[in-house]
């Protein structure tokens, strides 16, 4: 039988590691209206079961139990964004942005073949933007003329296009990814591998994206899956994940406007441990240092994005 958290009728990939049960408080006090823009809910399985194209299946983690995390950590509000083990089947994203209350909005998948009605009602729902992932152990990948189809369907109703992909992969992508016209959000700062250099060429082609497109912003979230050395967000550290430190400042304070932050509860596919939620809200000052940059990066940029009509 497997152990942890459930997942249904489902087994879980084998080695899951299931999300934080009891995180601390954070020390760090999140400024009035702060957004979790980078979340996800798992199922329920028995309610919203995973998809059968998925390359893994996590534990159960529902709107209720995001919910409790975002009161838990003094966050208000979040953004929940199609996980992969869900494919292109938006329900669970949906029900949970329904029973939210107008507090989360959503990044759904879709695929070319989707029609006006499904994404006016998604929009209804409070969907904002679509996912396009080019990360290979998550996803089979779409050919970038269905994505092309997919930008010309979601432009007009406002919404926005999140990329996720590996910093080795942004060289092939650049073209692609610089003709989109919506604004693009960034998924985990591009995936930089952190034992390079942040003053070397790699991370200087994704800070020369942002640069050259004006519309391009950038979640500078998991530095808990981006960490090579720490310290982990564990046992009451205050300082983890020294090591990402200085790509996430840099770009925090080269772009103050187009900054996101997200936990990514129940953070899928980490293999080596499990964050602390309440230790890694922590981590926050260490990347934007000022309450300033704290108050752009965690109210004002999100709430232009996904609240601009200020409710
Ligand atoms: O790196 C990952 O494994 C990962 C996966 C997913 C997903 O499966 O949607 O989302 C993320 O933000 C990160």
């Amino acid at each position: 039988m497997a152990h942890g958290k459930t997942t249904g009728d489902f087994e879980k990939t084998p080695g899951w590691l299931d999300w934080y049960e009891g995180p601390s408080k954070p020390t760090f006090r999140l400024p009035a209206g702060a957004v979790d823009a980078h979340c996800h809910v798992f199922g329920p399985g028995a309610e919203f079961p995973y998809a059968p194209e998925r390359k893994y299946t996590p534990c159960d983690a529902s709107a209720e139990e995001l919910f409790a995390l975002r009161d838990h950590l003094g966050f208000d509000r979040n953004v929940i964004v199609q996980a992969t083990c869900h494919g292109a089947d938006n329900r669970a994203l949906v029900d949970a942005l329904r029973r939210s209350e107008g507090r989360a909005r959503g990044v759904a998948t879709v695929r070319r073949d989707v029609t006006e009605e499904q994404l006016a009602e998604l929009h209804e729902a409070g969907v904002r933007g679509v996912r396009f992932n080019f990360v290979k152990r998550l996803v089979d990948r779409v050919p970038t003329d269905s994505l092309e189809e997919i930008v010309e369907k979601i432009a007009p109703l406002g919404w926005h296009v999140v990329i996720y992909f590996e910093a080795a992969d942004l060289p092939d992508l650049y073209d692609f990814f610089s003709a989109i016209k919506t604004d693009v959000v960034v998924d985990h700062m591009g995936r930089p591998d952190v034992t390079k250099d942040p003053d070397g060429p790699e991370f200087e082609l994704f800070l020369r994206f942002m640069r050259e497109n004006p519309n391009v912003w950038t979640k500078v979230s998991c530095p808990e899956r981006l960490s090579v050395t720490g310290p982990r967000a564990l046992d009451g550290e205050q300082h983890a994940y020294t090591d990402v430190v200085p790509f996430a400042r840099r770009v925090v304070e080269e772009f103050p406007d187009r900054v996101l932050w997200g936990t990514d509860w129940p953070h899928p596919n980490l293999k080596d441990h499990m964050p602390d939620d309440g230790l890694l809200v922590d981590y926050i000052p260490q990347i934007a240092t000022t309450a300033e940059l704290q108050q752009r990066l965690l109210v004002d940029n999100p709430h232009r994005l996904y609240w601009p009509e200020g409710a």
